[in-house]
């Protein structure tokens, strides 16, 4: 460790109090899954309906941390625990501010998932998983990155010749290939109301 003689400190306002502010519980829904899976397309859809109810939300999508954050890395495995490592960090800030906060990334990890829930209370972290076969997901290929793939053209490909480990108990687990998106987004909303994170509204 580099942080020897650096010291925590801790802040008057605290995370309940700026939650409480925003009349939500602050959260990470951690969504997990293939690519193609609909982790972005459910991700996004949830935090516009939070957003068109007065929620206080923020999403940290895959794409858009990979150009810049953590545009120094790839996808060996080594990389990918970094890329998972410095989200986790950055998610718990957001979460710390009040926020109902997503992230949409492979994760493919459990040891790295773990450890971005170890950082969280009791119900802060919301494993969503999304699951959908990786053949639906090679159907879509939404970005062409299956084809590529199997052509050998990108190496290390998740679900190909990368690993993915999915997970074993979470909290929600959503089928893409049986339901629409409005219905899979619901699904994510309903957790948040049953467990008290928001409330019913209009939702
Ligand atoms: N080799 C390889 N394997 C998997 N995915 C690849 C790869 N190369 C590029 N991409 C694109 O990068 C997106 C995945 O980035 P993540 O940060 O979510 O990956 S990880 O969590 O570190 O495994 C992923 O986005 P999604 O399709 O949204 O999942 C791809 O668009
Ligand atoms: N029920 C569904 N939920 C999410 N995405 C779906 C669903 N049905 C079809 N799709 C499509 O699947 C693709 C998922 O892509 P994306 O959200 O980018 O996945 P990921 O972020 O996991 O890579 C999109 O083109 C989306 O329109």
């Amino acid at each position: 460790m580099k942080t020897e003689n650096t010291v925590w400190h801790n802040q008057h306002v605290s995370k309940a109090q700026r939650a409480e502010l925003k009349q939500q519980k602050a959260c990470l829904l951690w969504y997990t899954g293939l690519s193609g899976s609909g982790k972005s397309t459910i991700a996004n859809a949830v935090d516009a309906l939070l957003f068109a109810n007065q929620h206080h939300s923020y999403l940290l999508d895959g794409d858009n941390v990979r150009h810049g954050l953590n545009g120094d890395l790839g996808f060996s495995d080594q990389d990918r625990v970094e890329n998972i490592r410095r989200i986790s960090e950055v998610a718990q800030l957001f979460v710390d501010a009040g926020l109902i906060v997503s992230t949409a990334f492979i994760s493919p990890f459990r040891q790295d998932r773990a450890l971005a829930a170890s950082k969280l209370s009791a119900g802060e972290f919301i494993e969503v998983f999304i699951d959908t076969p990786i053949e639906v997901c090679e159907q879509r290929d939404p970005k062409g990155l299956y084809k590529k793939a199997r052509a050998g053209e990108i190496k290390d490909f998740t679900g190909i010749d990368s690993s993915y480990e999915a997970p074993e108990n979470p909290q929600i687990q959503i089928k893409t290939a049986d339901q629409s998106i409005e219905q899979c987004a619901q699904q994510v909303v309903d957790y948040l109301i049953e467990h008290g994170i928001i409330a019913a509204k209009k939702l």
